[in-house]
C-alpha cells in the first residue's frame, strides 16, 4: 500500500481520501483511533488546519519526540513533521544561565524540549490561541517542568523588556513584523532565532537585511549570524531559520 500518512501520537493524518479497504488497512497497520483528512495547507495566524474525519471520533493524543510529551487535538492544532529536526537543535540551544522568550509557543514546540534539556532558568512561553495555550499548559504539566512561564497573549501585547537572553520567533507569516518587539524583550546582549519562508535566490540576504533594519531602528546591532535551512515550504520556497546575535549600540 502505498499511501503516505504520518502519525502523531495514536492519530493518523492523510492528504487524500481513502477507501474504506485503504482505511482498514492504515488502522490495521498503525493500530491508531483515527485517521484525519488535512484538507487544504494550514493558513491562518493561528495555523489551525482544516479536517475531515475519516475513521474514529477521538481526535486528541499525547505525542512523544525525542523524550517529550506532546498533548494535543491533531484537529485543532497543527503539527510540523518536518520542523523535526529543528525541534531538536532547540532542545539543547540554551543552558541554566539564560532567560529564553518564546514569542509564538503554540503547545510548546521549542519550549518544552528547550525547558526540559537546556534547563534554562525560566522560558517565557506566550501563545495567542486559547486551544493551543490549553495544550501549552497540559504539555508543561504532563513533562513536568517548573520553569516555563506560560502567558495567554499577543505578544506585541506583553510587557517584557529587557528579559532575554535569547528569544524564539518559530512563526513564518511576516515574522518581521513581529521584530521590534523581539528587541524589547532582548537585554543588552542576545540571540534571535528568526523564521521566515524566503525564495531560494534571495535566502541568504533578505532575511539579513530585515534583521539588520530592525536592530538599527532598536539600538542593535547583529554581530553575527548563520542562515539554517528547515524544509522546502513551496516550490522554490525555503523554511529558513536565522540564529543571529545583537548586541546593544
Ligand atoms: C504553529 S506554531 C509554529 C509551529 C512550530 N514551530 C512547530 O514546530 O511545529 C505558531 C504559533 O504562533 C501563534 N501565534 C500567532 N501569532 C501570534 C501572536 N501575535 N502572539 C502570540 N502567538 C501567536 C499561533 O497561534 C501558533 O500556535
Amino acid at each position: 500500500m502505498g499511501i503516505k500518512y504520518q502519525k502523531i501520537g495514536d492519530v493518523v493524518i492523510v492528504k487524500k481520501e481513502l477507501s474504506e479497504d485503504e482505511i482498514r488497512e492504515i488502522v490495521k497497520r498503525t493500530k491508531c483511533k483515527a485517521i484525519l483528512l488535512y484538507t487544504t495547507q494550514i493558513t491562518g495566524e493561528f495555523r489551525t488546519p482544516h479536517v475531515k474525519i475519516l475513521y474514529g471520533k477521538e481526535t486528541e493524543t499525547i505525542h512523544k519526540e525525542y523524550g517529550c510529551l506532546f498533548k494535543l487535538d491533531v484537529a485543532k492544532i497543527m503539527w510540523s513533521q518536518g520542523n523535526i529536526e529543528e525541534r531538536k537543535r532547540m532542545a539543547f540551544i540554551s543552558n541554566e544561565n539564560e532567560v529564553v522568550v518564546d514569542m509564538f509557543a503554540g503547545i510548546g514546540y521549542f519550549t518544552i524540549p528547550l525547558a526540559k534539556y537546556s534547563k534554562p532558568k525560566l522560558v517565557y512561553a506566550i501563545e495567542k490561541n486559547p486551544t493551543a495555550y490549553h495544550y501549552l499548559c497540559e504539555n508543561i504539566k504532563l513533562n513536568k517542568l517548573n520553569n516555563v512561564i506560560p502567558i495567554l497573549a499577543d505578544n506585541r501585547d506583553v510587557e517584557l523588556k529587557d528579559v532575554a537572553d535569547r528569544v524564539i520567533m518559530g512563526y513564518v507569516h511576516k515574522t518581521h513584523k513581529f521584530l521590534d518587539k523581539t528587541f524589547e524583550f532582548l537585554k543588552d546582549r542576545g540571540v534571535i532565532h528568526y523564521h521566515e519562508t524566503v525564495a531560494e535566490k534571495i535566502m541568504y540576504e533578505r532575511p539579513i537585511e530585515r534583521l539588520k533594519f530592525y536592530a538599527e531602528k532598536n539600538g542593535y546591532k547583529l554581530i553575527d549570524y548563520e542562515v539554517r535551512k528547515i524544509k522546502k515550504y513551496a516550490p522554490g520556497v525555503w523554511h529558513v531559520v536565522v540564529d543571529a546575535k545583537f548586541e546593544r549600540i
